[in-house]
Parts: structure tokens; C-alpha cells; sequence
């Protein structure tokens, strides 16, 4: 089941915090909603769930609004914030309660409980849960209805470094079983190894969604030949963008290292060392939300 997302724009008064807002996320893929503390990201997602009236734009899962969804918690479940727990409950109470509320059988409480960890402190009281015990205890409420759509937002907050591991994998697990994952986040590297898409987002505003790779931007090749000089100008001859920091070395904007390769060969230049040189995610990422975090 897709979720659709187009033109969502909300405005609290003066403050415009999400402004014309389109973007898609597909069945079976996750898809990492990103951008900077304040970006928009919070009150795209409790706009999507009707938690707050958009000012205009639409949100949809296979088509249908949240609230016109027959039985909402069975087709998206969602992790918001880990606040909103009963303090003198214990987790498995908390579960039995939400259960109980969606028709889910009791069985499922158990179920829930065991693929997220919560089974090791279901009896603790949810007031001395740790914060990433709650987000296991949210996201085993979300599991519930066994939903086809997960909104997850900022999931790994809390979570220690085991935590976070496991949570890559089983949110990996979850989009092979097809479901429709979008997951935000304002650390890219917390999503770098689970996401297949990305939506980044800056002041409520799309900057670019598609593939994660395509982040990375284009590749730039280091050469270092003592030809640098002729090398640089047979590519320059091209229309290849070549910078020429160093007597020897060059740096090749725009051709792979195997497209330097063929082009060196052909003028004869011998080549001691040639390197793809790309900016690692996070500085793509920091680049595109204008270098905030
Ligand atoms: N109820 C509200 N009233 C007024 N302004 C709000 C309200 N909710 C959010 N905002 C503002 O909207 C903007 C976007 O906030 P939002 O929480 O959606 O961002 P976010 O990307 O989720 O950030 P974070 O990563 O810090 O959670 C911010 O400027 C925020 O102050």
C-alpha cells in the first residue's frame, strides 16, 4: 500500500511549517524522511495521521485519508513520540489496553511484544522505562493491528548502539514482508543502511526525494600522472571540467575512473595512481539542508 503525499502545507499562524509538500513512498521499500531539527518532519507525519488539520494538500494510503480508513490502526501504525504512556501500568498492560481497543486477540500482545524486545520488561511499570525501552514499547503498539503502512518518527532516539542495530535490521525485515516504511530522522547515517529512498525536506520545503544513492552527487576521479599537464588538456579539448591543483595530479569532474582510464590510454599518458573520490553521504546531506543539523 503507497502513501501519497501532495502539495501538504501547514500553517501555525505566522509560521509556515510545512509549504506545498509532495512525495511518495512505495510498498516494500523504506523510505528516510529527512532534514534538520524544525525542518517540518513532526508535523508532516501528524498530518498525515489527522493529529493536526493541514491547512491545505492531502495525505493518502492506497488512496484513502487517514480518517476515512475503515480501521485505521490496522492499516498504519504509527510511532510518534514515546510520551503517552499510563506511569502505573506495565508494558504488557499498556499492550493488553491498546489490544483491547483495536479488537486485536490477546495472542497478538504477546506476539508484539517478543519481535520488539518488550518481553524482557513487560512487567516493569512504563514510568521506569528507559526512553528506548519506550520506543520498543511504541513501536510493539504500532505492530499491533499488524498494519501495512509504518510511520515511524525519529525511532532510533534513545536507543543505544545495540538498539539502534537491531532496529536497522527488523525495520529492514518489515519492508521485505512488503510493507510501506517511512521513517524520519535528522542524522543521516542513523537511516544510511536501512533506507532504499530519501524525501529531504528544509524549513517545510522538499529538496529532493529519490533513490538514497542518489545523494551522493557526481563522482570526481583523482589522477596523478607525470602527463598531467597534457592529460588535463585533451579532456579540457572535451568539454570536461578538470581542476589542476597540483603539478601532477588532477581532479576530473563528471567521468568515471574507467572513462579516465580509456582517455588516458588513447594520448598514451601513463597514470601512477587513479582514485574515485565521492563526498560521503553526510556531507551531500549537510550540504542539501544547507549544512544545519
Ligand atoms: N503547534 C505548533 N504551533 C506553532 N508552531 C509549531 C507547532 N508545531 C510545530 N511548529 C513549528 O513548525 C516547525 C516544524 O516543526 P516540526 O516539529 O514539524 O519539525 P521537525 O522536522 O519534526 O523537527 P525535529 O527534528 O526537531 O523534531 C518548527 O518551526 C516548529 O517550531
Amino acid at each position: 500500500m503507497n502513501i501519497e503525499v501532495h502539495g501538504l502545507t501547514k500553517a501555525f499562524g505566522p509560521i509556515t511549517a510545512v509549504t506545498d509538500l509532495s512525495f511518495e513512498a512505495e510498498a516494500g521499500n523504506v523510505t528516510g524522511f529527512l532534514g534538520p531539527n524544525g525542518a517540518g518532519k513532526t508535523t508532516t507525519m501528524r498530518m498525515m495521521l489527522g493529529l493536526v488539520t493541514p491547512t491545505s494538500g492531502t495525505a493518502t494510503f492506497g488512496g484513502s485519508r487517514y480518517a476515512n480508513l475503515p480501521r485505521p490502526s490496522a492499516i498504519v501504525g504509527a510511532v510518534l513520540d514515546s510520551a503517552g504512556f499510563h506511569p502505573a501500568h506495565t508494558a504488557r498492560d499498556h499492550l493488553r489496553v491498546y489490544a483491547r481497543m483495536g479488537r486485536y486477540g490477546t495472542s497478538r500482545v504477546k506476539q508484539v511484544a517478543d519481535v520488539t524486545g518488550v518481553s524482557a520488561f513487560a512487567d516493569r511499570p512504563t514510568r521506569t522505562l528507559s526512553t528506548g525501552m519506550r520506543q520498543r514499547l511504541s513501536l510493539a503498539t504500532a505492530l499491533l493491528g499488524d498494519p501495512p503502512v509504518l510511520l515511524l518518527d525519529e525511532p532510533s532516539n534513545g536507543l543505544d548502539p545495540e538498539g539502534i542495530a537491531w532496529l536497522r535490521r527488523f525495520v529492514r525485515e518489515l519492508a521485505a514482508e512488503g510493507r510501506t516504511i517511512l521513517i524520519s530522522s535528522h542524522v543521516l547515517g542513523e537511516i544510511e543502511h536501512m533506507a532504499d529512498h530519501v524525501v529531504v525536506i528544509r524549513d517545510g520545503r522538499l529538496v529532493t526525494t529519490g533513490p538514497i544513492t542518489g545523494l551522493y552527487g557526481t563522482a570526481v576521479v583523482l589522477v596523478r600522472s607525470p602527463q598531467a599537464d597534457l592529460l588535463a588538456a585533451r579532456l579540457m579539448e572535451r568539454g570536461t571540467r578538470v581542476e589542476h591543483p597540483q603539478p601532477d595530479l588532477l581532479r576530473i569532474h563528471g567521468l568515471s575512473a574507467a572513462e579516465v582510464a580509456t582517455a588516458a590510454a588513447s594520448h598514451a599518458v601513463t597514470l601512477q595512481e587513479i582514485t574515485p573520490e565521492r563526498p560521503t553521504l553526510e556531507q551531500a546531506f549537510l550540504h542539501l539542508t544547507g549544512g544545519s543539523r
